[in-house]
C-alpha cells in the first residue's frame, strides 16, 4: 500500500479543449473488454495523468488478491472472491469449484423432483446477500426465468407480506442466506416463512429450507440438515458473494450454464487487469478518473444511469460495494485519509431520471461525473424503435454534458465541461453481465489501493447494530439521549 497517499490533480483543459488537442481521443480512451465498449473519453483523464501513475503499489496489491495473501488486515483475512472465477490460490479455485458442484448438485435435484413440484423460491437475505442474487434474477431473467424468486431483505413486515403473498406454500423453497448466519434481519424473516410454510401444512417445513453461508455450524443450529447447506468461504465478503453460492437462486432460475457463463465473463476482468499494462488497465483507469473528480474536482457524488430497464437494480447493487468498501475515513495503517474517499454513488434509470434529476446535472452547482451504462442490442420482444430512442437519448445526454450550450441570458446557459463515462454492451446476457460487475469490484479495488484503504472491513455498520440491540432492552435503553427517548415513547414501543 502507498506510503503516500495518491492526489490527482485537476486537469485545467476542458474536455472539449482535449478533445481538439487530440483527435484521436474518443478512440485513446475506449477500450473493448469482453463485448463492452468503456468510453472514458468524456471525462477529464489524460495521458500525462495516466503515465505519471505509480502503479508498483497496485499491482502488487493485485499479485497478493490473487494470491489469496491478507488483503483486509484488520479482519486478518484473504478477499478471495476471484477464486469463485478461478483466480485465486490452487485450494482456494479447488474448495470453491468443488462447493460450485455441490450447489449444481441440489438444483439438478430440485430440477429432478427430490422436493416435490417446485416453482418458486423465496430466497431471505440482505445487503450483499440480497443485492447481487436480486440484480442478476431481473437483469437477465426477466423472460425465461424458470421460477419465480422473491428476494426478501427487508425487517418491515409488510415487505414479508408482501413476499410471500406472491408466493405458494405448497411449491416454494425457502433459501437463507447469511454469510455469518446471525444477521438479525434475515433470522427473523426466517422464523416468519417456516411459520408460514408450517401454518400451510406443509409436511416437511424444515426440509424445504435451503441454507447458504459461510458459518455452516449455525445453519444446522437453525435445523437445517447439512446436505442442505450451501457453504462458501469466509474470506469471500458479503459484497463480493454474488459469485458464490449466494447466487443460488439465479442460478436456479437462470440454469446452471448461465450462471456459469457469468462467471466466465467476470474471470475475463481477473484476467484483464492481471495482464493489461496500466495505461489500458480498465478498472485501474476507472479509478484514476474517479479520484480525478473526487480529489482534484471535489466532486462528492458519482452517479450512474442506466439506459436499460434490466439493469435498473445496478445502482443500488453498486451503491453497496462502491460505498461500503471505500466509504473510510482511515488509512490501513489507522491514519487520516489524506483527502475525500469514496464518492457518494447514486443513480437511477434513463430515460427517467432525465425528467427529474438531470437538471441539477446540466445546471446545477455540483459537479457530479455520470455514468452511461447501455446495452446496444435491445430484447427480442422489445419494440427497435423504442430501444432505438432510449439509446439515442442516453449518448445526448453525454454528448450535452460535456458540450452544452452558451447562451447571453443566464438562465439559458449550459456551462458543459460536465463528465461522463459511457459503458456500452453489446448485449446483455451472463457473460457480459459478469464482465460488468468485475469491472466495478476491480476499480473499487484499484480506488481503495490508489487510496491507501482496506476495501474489505466494513466496521462502519456494527455500531447501529450494537444500538439497536441496547435500545430494545429497557435497562441500556435509558442510557440512549433525550431525544432518541422520546422518539421511543412517542411511537409507544
Ligand atoms: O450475509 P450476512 O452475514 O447476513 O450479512 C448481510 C450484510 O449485513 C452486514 O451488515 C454488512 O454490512 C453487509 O456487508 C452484509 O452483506
Amino acid at each position: 500500500m502507498p506510503s503516500t497517499p495518491f492526489t490527482p490533480a485537476a486537469p485545467s483543459a476542458t474536455l472539449a479543449e482535449l478533445f481538439a488537442a487530440d483527435p484521436s481521443r474518443a478512440e485513446e480512451f475506449s477500450h473493448d473488454l469482453g463485448g463492452i465498449r468503456f468510453d472514458l473519453s468524456k471525462t477529464h483523464l489524460t495521458r500525462e495523468a495516466i503515465e505519471g501513475l505509480d502503479t508498483e503499489d497496485y499491482y502488487d496489491a493485485l499479485a497478493r488478491l490473487f494470491a489469496g495473501e491478507v488483503v483486509n488486515p484488520t479482519e486478518n483475512r484473504a478477499a478471495e472472491h476471484p477464486a469463485e472465477r478461478g483466480f485465486g490460490s490452487p485450494d482456494a479455485v479447488a474448495l470453491a469449484a468443488q462447493r460450485r458442484g455441490r450447489m449444481r448438485a441440489l438444483i439438478d435435484a430440485v430440477e429432478a423432483g427430490a422436493f416435490g413440484d417446485i416453482t418458486g423460491i423465496l430466497h431471505i437475505g440482505i445487503g450483499g446477500s440480497a443485492l447481487g442474487p436480486a440484480l442478476l434474477v431481473d437483469a437477465l431473467g426477466r423472460n425465461e426465468r424458470r421460477y419465480r424468486v422473491e428476494i426478501l431483505s427487508n425487517i418491515d413486515g409488510q415487505a414479508v407480506d408482501e413476499a410471500l403473498g406472491r408466493l405458494d406454500p405448497a411449491t416454494t423453497l425457502v433459501a437463507i442466506a447469511s454469510k455469518t448466519f446471525t444477521t438479525a434481519e434475515t433470522l427473523r424473516n426466517a422464523e416468519a416463512a417456516l411459520a408460514w410454510l408450517q401454518e400451510a401444512g406443509v409436511e416437511d417445513p424444515y426440509g424445504r429450507l435451503i441454507a447458504i453461508t459461510a458459518a455452516p455450524d449455525k445453519a444446522i443450529e437453525f435445523g437445517i440438515d447439512e446436505t442442505r447447506v450451501l457453504s462458501f468461504a469466509p474470506s469471500v465478503g458479503g459484497r463480493y458473494s454474488l459469485w458464490s453460492a449466494i447466487g443460488f437462486p439465479a442460478a436456479l432460475a437462470l440454469g446452471t450454464d448461465a450462471f456459469e457463463a457469468m462467471l466466465d465473463g467476470a474471470a475475463m476482468v481477473d484476467e484483464h487487469v492481471a495482464e493489461a499494462p496500466a495505461g489500458a488497465n480498465l478498472p485501474l483507469l476507472a479509478a484514476l478518473a474517479d479520484l480525478t473528480y473526487t480529489q482534484g474536482f471535489g466532486a462528492a457524488t458519482r452517479a450512474v444511469f442506466a439506459y436499460d430497464e434490466r439493469l435498473r437494480l445496478l445502482p443500488s447493487y453498486l451503491q453497496q460495494l462502491v460505498m461500503e468498501s471505500n466509504g473510510k475515513s482511515v488509512r490501513l495503517d489507522g491514519s487520516p485519509a489524506a483527502g475525500p474517499t469514496s464518492a457518494i454513488l447514486w443513480g437511477g434509470t434513463g430515460t427517467d431520471a432525465q425528467h427529474a434529476v438531470f437538471q441539477l446535472l446540466h445546471q446545477g452547482t455540483h459537479l457530479v461525473p455520470v455514468e452511461f451504462i447501455a446495452v446496444a442490442q435491445g430484447t427480442d420482444e422489445q419494440d427497435p424503435a423504442h430501444h432505438r430512442e432510449l439509446l439515442l437519448n442516453c449518448f445526448a445526454q453525454g454528448a450535452a454534458l460535456m458540450t452544452g450550450r452558451s447562451s447571453d441570458d443566464p438562465h439559458r446557459n449550459y456551462p458543459g465541461n460536465r463528465p461522463s463515462t459511457t459503458i456500452l454492451l453489446d448485449e446483455l446476457d451472463p457473460s457480459s453481465l459478469g464482465t460488468l460487475l468485475a469491472f466495478y469490484e476491480h476499480r473499487t479495488f484499484a480506488e481503495a489501493v490508489l487510496l491507501g484503504i482496506n476495501p474489505f472491513d466494513q466496521f462502519g455498520v456494527e455500531l447501529g447494530k450494537d444500538m439497536a440491540r441496547a435500545i430494545d432492552d429497557p435497562d441500556t435503553r435509558e442510557r440512549f439521549d433525550p431525544s432518541t427517548r422520546a422518539l421511543i415513547e412517542k411511537a409507544g414501543l
